[in-house]
């Protein structure tokens, strides 16, 4: 237990003062968005703060409706805003928005690509309206066609490529022009798994361009193979910030779902809130949530407990924390059941 928090001391320590020697690359202070709607506004955006750094992926996990492409939208200056401040590449958006949209690539969730054109004229097309020269516009093509590997189509039209190669094009066009800061929404929506994972090796593989990567998603799995820190978005808020390994690492212990019928559901709870083992129990219509701190044995005692008191389980199952589990800690409810994919 010391050595564990003495590793937590130094790690906080390192955490920080990496931070401190790290440059903002984008920073929001109280944004807010409201949309007229019949019956007065409905608030999108309810005063976020976020702080993004040079070179880094930070992912924008939320359900549906969230406020994240609002937010997305906001700081591409594609949006006014209505409230609050906000900073990228050193350019307030609000009274700077030429020299920002100068600075950054956005690649929205329907893609931008010219459909008749092939994968190549796009990008060159794309390069001389951000005013490069020819022999630069080629230069940086190249470069993106190789690393996001779009080789074998580059020269089809567009109407002929898969999901995954259209995706692929809509980054390289985002790229085209060096931009300090990348905008991703939702990314991988629509794509097959294996296209998924190919698109994200192939965005952190842009990260090493040394480009400050902002990522929408409502994917738990690829904000937390993809970013480097993430904020949780609820309901226009920012209900938590950190990188995926601390905001797991808050969910210390392991967590065990049980089944349960509906007779028996009462007396199964009053048994299990007295034992000790048990640190929290979050109840659900037909299932109990455990957060347990050894899951292994806890299940055994578990089994043991109920069985001894002839209570019969629907299911049993241990899992480790995810960031399912710190959405459903910090908003009351899951981050899946909100979601429409
Ligand atoms: N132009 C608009 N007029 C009225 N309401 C809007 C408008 N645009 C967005 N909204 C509402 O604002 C809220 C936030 O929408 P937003 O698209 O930002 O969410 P999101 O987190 O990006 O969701 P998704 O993951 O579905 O894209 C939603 O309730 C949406 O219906």
């Amino acid at each position: 237990m010391y050595d564990y928090e003495v590793f937590t001391y130094f790690y906080k320590i390192i955490y920080f003062a990496i931070q401190f020697f790290m440059h903002t690359i984008l920073t929001t202070q109280n944004l807010k968005k409201r949309f007229p709607v019949k019956n007065g506004f409905h608030e999108a955006v309810r005063g976020v703060d976020l702080q993004v750094f040079e070179g880094e992926i930070f992912g924008f996990l939320g359900p549906n409706g969230a406020g994240k492409t609002t937010t997305l939208r906001m700081l591409t200056t594609l949006l006014p805003i209505d409230e609050g401040e906000a900073h990228v590449a050193g350019y307030n958006v609000k009274t700077q928005p030429q020299e920002v949209r100068k600075r950054i690539g956005y690649v929205s969730q329907q893609g931008g690509a010219d459909r008749n054109a092939t994968g190549r004229e796009n990008l060159i097309l794309q390069g001389r309206l951000y005013g490069m020269s020819k022999a630069e516009t080629i230069q940086a093509a190249n470069h993106l066609i190789d690393i996001l590997s779009l080789g074998e189509c580059i020269d089809r039209f567009v109407t002929t490529y898969s999901g995954g190669q259209q995706r692929r094009l809509d980054v390289a066009l985002g790229m085209i022009h060096k931009p300090k800061v990348l905008f991703l929404d939702e990314p991988t929506t629509g794509l097959d798994p294996q296209n998924r994972v190919n698109l994200w090796n192939q965005i952190k593989l842009l990260k090493q361009e040394g480009i400050a990567i902002f990522l929408t998603s409502h994917y738990l799995d690829e904000v937390d193979f993809l970013a480097d820190r993430l904020a949780i978005m609820d309901q226009g808020k920012i209900v938590e910030v950190g990188s995926p390994r601390d905001l797991k690492r808050q969910i210390s212990g392991d967590i065990i779902n049980i089944g349960v019928q509906q007779d028996e559901y009462e007396r199964t709870l009053q048994i299990l809130r007295n034992q000790a083992f048990i640190k929290e129990i979050v109840q659900d219509t037909d299932y109990l949530r455990l957060y347990v701190e050894q899951g292994d044995s806890a299940l055994v005692q578990i089994l043991r407990l109920l069985d001894t008191e002839k209570i019969t389980l629907t299911s049993i199952s241990l899992s480790i924390p995810t960031l399912d589990d710190v959405f459903l800690k910090k908003t009351g409810h899951a981050l899946r059941e909100e979601m429409i994919i």
